[in-house]
């Protein structure tokens, strides 16, 4: 998979997380969900869209590292692929007024590519939500709530995932806050 992070800020790096079916089971492990992330984790809509809306200034997607790679297990479970098959994975991070706000983590399988999901692979800094939502065929599926375990200290804590559905493949849109986004006094 191909970087694209020049100033290695460890900060911006994925934690291991664990998922859970709903807000309410994560609260029972971390309250902190029902703290000021509460709305983040559970925003529905454009996710990118919601973003761009607390913006003063700006919104950008800045690709991180993107490329065929294998997902974890737990991710290929969770998207029903065969554990060792590649997938097209994509990690940005979310900018707001030229911070950034959110990491998100997209697997997208082969059989998403096939046909016009080839335009995935070709989204470059264009947000990924623009494709989704203006494409009939795609929708979510349930919001989960995901327990970060930092390793770094400014890495995320608190994550949200979803399954996107197509005709007849699915691809997985993880989103981890960064505290920068709700330690913001604006909501
Ligand atoms: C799924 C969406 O797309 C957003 C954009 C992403 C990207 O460009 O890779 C990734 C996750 C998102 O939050 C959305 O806007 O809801």
């Amino acid at each position: 998979m191909q970087s694209r992070v020049s100033d290695i800020d460890s900060r911006l790096t994925i934690p291991p997380t664990d998922w859970y079916q709903s807000l309410t089971a994560a609260g029972l492990l971390n309250p902190e969900v029902h703290g000021p992330a509460r709305y983040w984790l559970q925003v529905e809509g454009s996710f990118t869209r919601a973003l761009q809306k607390q913006c003063s200034n700006s919104f950008h997607v800045e690709v991180r590292r993107e490329g065929f790679a294998t997902p974890t297990q737990e991710e290929a479970r969770r998207l029903r692929i065969p554990h060792r098959q590649h997938a097209w994975i994509r990690e940005v991070s979310l900018c707001g007024d030229n911070q950034p706000w959110v990491l998100a983590r997209t697997v997208i399988p082969l059989k998403c590519l096939e046909g016009e999901g080839r335009r995935l692979l070709h989204l470059g800094n264009r947000p990924l939500g623009a494709y989704l939502f203006t494409s009939p065929h795609w929708q979510r599926g349930p919001l989960e709530t995901g327990l970060c375990r930092p390793v770094i200290p400014g890495q995320p804590e608190l994550a949200r995932r979803s399954l996107f559905s197509g005709h007849n493949s699915s691809l997985l849109v993880g989103e981890y806050l960064l505290p920068a986004l709700f330690q913001r006094n604006t909501l």
